[in-house]
Protein backbone atom coordinates (compact mmCIF):
# COMPACT_ATOMS: atom_id res chain seq x y z
CA UNK A 1 0.00 0.00 0.00
CA UNK A 2 1.65 2.92 -0.74
CA UNK A 3 2.16 5.77 2.23
CA UNK A 4 0.34 9.49 1.77
CA UNK A 5 2.47 12.25 1.50
CA UNK A 6 2.31 13.46 5.13
CA UNK A 7 2.70 9.99 6.36
CA UNK A 8 6.41 10.15 4.14
CA UNK A 9 7.40 13.97 5.78
CA UNK A 10 6.44 12.28 9.28
CA UNK A 11 8.91 9.83 8.49
CA UNK A 12 11.62 12.02 7.25
CA UNK A 13 11.36 14.14 10.34
CA UNK A 14 11.88 10.71 12.52
CA UNK A 15 15.03 10.48 10.19
CA UNK A 16 16.58 13.40 10.11
CA UNK A 17 15.38 15.68 12.92
CA UNK A 18 16.77 15.52 16.71
CA UNK A 19 14.01 14.52 18.95
CA UNK A 20 12.79 17.43 21.10
CA UNK A 21 14.56 20.44 18.33
CA UNK A 22 11.36 22.31 17.08
CA UNK A 23 14.02 23.96 14.72
CA UNK A 24 15.31 20.79 13.05
CA UNK A 25 11.66 19.85 12.41
CA UNK A 26 11.19 22.69 10.71
CA UNK A 27 14.04 22.84 8.61
CA UNK A 28 13.87 18.98 7.79
CA UNK A 29 10.63 19.45 6.47
CA UNK A 30 11.16 22.29 4.22
CA UNK A 31 14.73 20.91 2.98
CA UNK A 32 12.07 17.44 2.26
CA UNK A 33 9.49 19.82 0.24
CA UNK A 34 11.56 21.64 -1.11
CA UNK A 35 14.08 18.91 -2.90
CA UNK A 36 11.92 16.17 -2.59
CA UNK A 37 8.05 16.46 -2.70
CA UNK A 38 6.48 19.57 -2.72
CA UNK A 39 3.82 20.03 0.41
CA UNK A 40 1.25 22.92 1.54
CA UNK A 41 3.19 23.59 4.43
CA UNK A 42 3.60 27.55 5.13
CA UNK A 43 7.00 27.14 4.64
CA UNK A 44 10.08 28.98 4.89
CA UNK A 45 9.60 32.37 3.49
CA UNK A 46 6.19 33.38 4.67
CA UNK A 47 7.21 31.36 8.20
CA UNK A 48 9.77 33.78 9.04
CA UNK A 49 6.94 36.63 8.39
CA UNK A 50 4.99 34.35 10.43
CA UNK A 51 7.26 34.48 12.94
CA UNK A 52 8.16 37.91 13.01
CA UNK A 53 4.58 38.66 13.85
CA UNK A 54 3.84 35.80 16.67
CA UNK A 55 7.34 37.48 18.67
CA UNK A 56 6.17 40.75 18.17
CA UNK A 57 2.25 40.02 19.43
CA UNK A 58 3.43 37.61 22.10
CA UNK A 59 0.22 36.13 22.30
CA UNK A 60 -1.20 34.05 25.46
CA UNK A 61 -3.87 32.42 23.76
CA UNK A 62 -3.56 31.50 19.66
CA UNK A 63 -5.85 29.75 17.18
CA UNK A 64 -4.53 27.92 13.92
CA UNK A 65 -7.41 26.54 11.81
CA UNK A 66 -5.82 23.72 9.85
CA UNK A 67 -3.02 21.52 11.18
CA UNK A 68 -2.02 19.70 8.04
CA UNK A 69 1.55 18.01 8.91
CA UNK A 70 2.20 20.45 12.24
CA UNK A 71 4.38 22.45 10.36
CA UNK A 72 3.68 26.37 11.58
CA UNK A 73 2.33 24.55 14.66
CA UNK A 74 5.79 23.28 15.46
CA UNK A 75 7.04 26.76 14.36
CA UNK A 76 4.50 28.90 16.05
CA UNK A 77 4.88 27.07 19.13
CA UNK A 78 8.70 27.36 19.54
CA UNK A 79 8.08 30.55 19.67
CA UNK A 80 5.09 31.05 22.30
CA UNK A 81 5.86 32.60 25.56
CA UNK A 82 5.86 30.69 28.68
CA UNK A 83 2.17 29.90 30.02
CA UNK A 84 0.81 30.51 26.06
CA UNK A 85 -1.33 27.90 24.28
CA UNK A 86 -1.83 27.17 20.81
CA UNK A 87 -5.01 25.56 19.50
CA UNK A 88 -4.82 24.42 16.19
CA UNK A 89 -8.07 22.86 14.46
CA UNK A 90 -7.76 19.78 12.25
CA UNK A 91 -10.70 17.79 10.41
CA UNK A 92 -8.47 15.06 9.14
CA UNK A 93 -8.40 12.35 11.34
CA UNK A 94 -5.31 10.97 9.04
CA UNK A 95 -3.55 14.39 9.22
CA UNK A 96 -4.15 14.96 12.95
CA UNK A 97 -2.46 11.84 13.84
CA UNK A 98 0.64 12.48 11.54
CA UNK A 99 0.67 16.48 13.05
CA UNK A 100 0.28 14.81 16.83
CA UNK A 101 3.62 13.04 15.74
CA UNK A 102 5.51 15.60 14.14
CA UNK A 103 4.38 17.65 17.39
CA UNK A 104 5.77 15.85 19.92
CA UNK A 105 9.20 14.60 18.36
CA UNK A 106 9.58 18.79 18.19
CA UNK A 107 8.93 18.56 21.94
CA UNK A 108 6.32 21.12 21.78
CA UNK A 109 3.36 19.41 22.69
CA UNK A 110 2.93 21.24 26.14
CA UNK A 111 1.79 24.31 24.15
CA UNK A 112 0.21 22.77 21.56
CA UNK A 113 -3.54 21.55 21.63
CA UNK A 114 -4.86 19.59 18.67
CA UNK A 115 -8.30 19.84 18.52
CA UNK A 116 -9.80 17.23 15.61
CA UNK A 117 -13.04 18.49 13.54
CA UNK A 118 -14.39 20.94 11.61
CA UNK A 119 -13.59 24.23 12.45
CA UNK A 120 -17.56 25.39 12.14
CA UNK A 121 -18.11 23.23 14.68
CA UNK A 122 -15.62 24.12 16.86
CA UNK A 123 -15.74 27.51 17.21
CA UNK A 124 -18.86 28.18 19.00
CA UNK A 125 -17.62 26.28 21.76
CA UNK A 126 -14.45 27.17 22.48
CA UNK A 127 -14.99 29.68 25.12
CA UNK A 128 -17.10 27.21 27.24
CA UNK A 129 -14.22 24.03 26.68
CA UNK A 130 -11.32 26.12 26.65
CA UNK A 131 -12.39 28.97 29.56
CA UNK A 132 -11.07 31.41 26.76
CA UNK A 133 -12.36 34.69 26.83
CA UNK A 134 -10.61 35.60 23.07
CA UNK A 135 -7.64 34.88 20.82
CA UNK A 136 -5.09 37.48 20.65
CA UNK A 137 -3.47 35.58 17.18
CA UNK A 138 -5.63 33.33 15.09
CA UNK A 139 -3.44 31.81 12.33
CA UNK A 140 -6.07 30.94 8.89
CA UNK A 141 -4.67 28.44 6.73
CA UNK A 142 -7.34 25.84 5.81
CA UNK A 143 -9.38 25.95 3.09
CA UNK A 144 -9.39 29.19 1.62
CA UNK A 145 -13.28 29.13 1.46
CA UNK A 146 -13.51 29.23 5.26
CA UNK A 147 -11.71 32.16 5.78
CA UNK A 148 -14.79 34.50 5.63
CA UNK A 149 -17.26 32.08 6.91
CA UNK A 150 -14.78 31.59 10.09
CA UNK A 151 -14.01 35.23 10.59
CA UNK A 152 -17.47 35.89 10.95
CA UNK A 153 -18.28 33.01 13.13
CA UNK A 154 -15.89 34.17 15.58
CA UNK A 155 -17.07 37.62 15.33
CA UNK A 156 -20.15 36.70 16.37
CA UNK A 157 -18.92 33.90 19.15
CA UNK A 158 -16.96 36.84 21.15
CA UNK A 159 -13.48 35.06 20.00
CA UNK A 160 -12.02 38.20 18.62
CA UNK A 161 -11.12 41.47 21.25
CA UNK A 162 -10.04 45.05 20.32
CA UNK A 163 -6.74 44.41 18.92
CA UNK A 164 -7.25 40.74 17.69
CA UNK A 165 -4.51 39.99 15.07
CA UNK A 166 -5.64 37.45 12.28
CA UNK A 167 -3.16 36.38 9.94
CA UNK A 168 -3.96 34.56 6.62
CA UNK A 169 -1.90 32.23 4.64
CA UNK A 170 -2.73 32.35 1.30
CA UNK A 171 -4.69 35.27 0.16
CA UNK A 172 -2.90 35.30 -3.48
CA UNK A 173 -1.95 31.56 -4.22
CA UNK A 174 -4.72 29.80 -4.07
CA UNK A 175 -6.28 33.04 -3.04
CA UNK A 176 -9.22 33.68 -0.79
CA UNK A 177 -10.94 36.81 -2.55
CA UNK A 178 -14.02 36.67 -0.40
CA UNK A 179 -11.97 37.20 2.80
CA UNK A 180 -9.53 39.95 1.45
CA UNK A 181 -12.89 42.34 0.39
CA UNK A 182 -14.37 41.46 3.63
CA UNK A 183 -10.98 42.36 5.92
CA UNK A 184 -9.74 45.55 3.45
CA UNK A 185 -13.05 46.78 2.95
CA UNK A 186 -14.90 46.61 6.50
CA UNK A 187 -13.82 49.48 9.00
CA UNK A 188 -13.57 46.90 11.67
CA UNK A 189 -10.15 45.66 10.61
CA UNK A 190 -7.25 47.45 9.96
CA UNK A 191 -5.12 45.06 7.07
CA UNK A 192 -1.92 44.79 5.83
CA UNK A 193 -0.50 42.87 2.77
CA UNK A 194 2.62 41.32 3.17
CA UNK A 195 4.19 39.59 -0.30
CA UNK A 196 5.99 37.17 -0.57
CA UNK A 197 6.41 33.93 -2.52
CA UNK A 198 4.12 30.23 -2.13
CA UNK A 199 6.41 27.85 0.02
CA UNK A 200 9.26 26.21 -1.90
CA UNK A 201 8.18 28.05 -5.38
CA UNK A 202 8.68 31.49 -7.07
CA UNK A 203 5.27 31.94 -7.46
CA UNK A 204 3.82 35.50 -5.79
CA UNK A 205 1.88 34.67 -2.66
CA UNK A 206 1.31 36.67 0.35
CA UNK A 207 0.11 36.73 3.92
CA UNK A 208 -2.88 39.36 4.71
CA UNK A 209 -2.30 40.43 8.83
CA UNK A 210 -5.43 42.37 9.78
CA UNK A 211 -6.47 43.72 13.45
CA UNK A 212 -9.54 43.62 14.53
CA UNK A 213 -10.73 47.14 15.75
CA UNK A 214 -13.90 45.79 17.98
C1 LIG B 1 -14.08 22.68 7.47
C2 LIG B 1 -13.11 23.66 8.04
C3 LIG B 1 -11.89 22.94 8.49
N1 LIG B 1 -11.76 22.59 9.78
C4 LIG B 1 -10.63 21.97 10.19
N2 LIG B 1 -9.61 21.61 9.37
C5 LIG B 1 -9.73 21.93 8.08
C6 LIG B 1 -10.86 22.61 7.58
N3 LIG B 1 -10.68 22.82 6.26
C7 LIG B 1 -9.49 22.28 5.94
N4 LIG B 1 -8.92 21.73 7.03
C8 LIG B 1 -7.61 21.08 7.08
O1 LIG B 1 -6.66 22.10 6.80
C9 LIG B 1 -5.74 21.66 5.79
C10 LIG B 1 -6.13 22.29 4.50
C11 LIG B 1 -5.46 23.33 4.03
C12 LIG B 1 -5.85 23.96 2.73
N5 LIG B 1 -4.67 24.63 2.19
C13 LIG B 1 -4.57 24.76 0.89
O2 LIG B 1 -5.43 24.40 0.11
C14 LIG B 1 -3.30 25.33 0.37
C15 LIG B 1 -3.02 25.15 -0.99
C16 LIG B 1 -1.84 25.63 -1.54
C17 LIG B 1 -1.58 25.43 -2.99
C18 LIG B 1 -1.88 24.20 -3.59
C19 LIG B 1 -1.64 24.02 -4.93
C20 LIG B 1 -1.09 25.06 -5.68
F1 LIG B 1 -0.82 24.85 -6.99
C21 LIG B 1 -0.78 26.27 -5.10
C22 LIG B 1 -1.03 26.46 -3.74
C23 LIG B 1 -0.90 26.29 -0.75
C24 LIG B 1 -1.18 26.46 0.62
O3 LIG B 1 -0.28 27.10 1.45
C25 LIG B 1 -2.37 26.00 1.18
O4 LIG B 1 -2.60 26.23 2.52
C26 LIG B 1 -5.93 20.16 5.73
O5 LIG B 1 -5.13 19.54 6.70
C27 LIG B 1 -7.41 20.02 6.03
O6 LIG B 1 -7.74 18.74 6.51
MG1 LIG C 1 -1.21 27.69 3.29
Amino acid sequence: YGSTRPERILAEVKRKATRGDARSVVDTIDQYCRHQEWAMNVGDEKGTILDSIVCEVKPRAMLELGTYCGYSAVRIASLLPPNSRLITMEFNPVFAAIARQVIAWAGVEDKVVLIEGPSGDWIPKMKKEFGLTSFDLVFLDHWKDCYLPDTKLMEECGLLRTGSILVADNVICPGAPDYLEYVRGSPRYESKYFRSHLEYTRVEDGIEKSVFLG
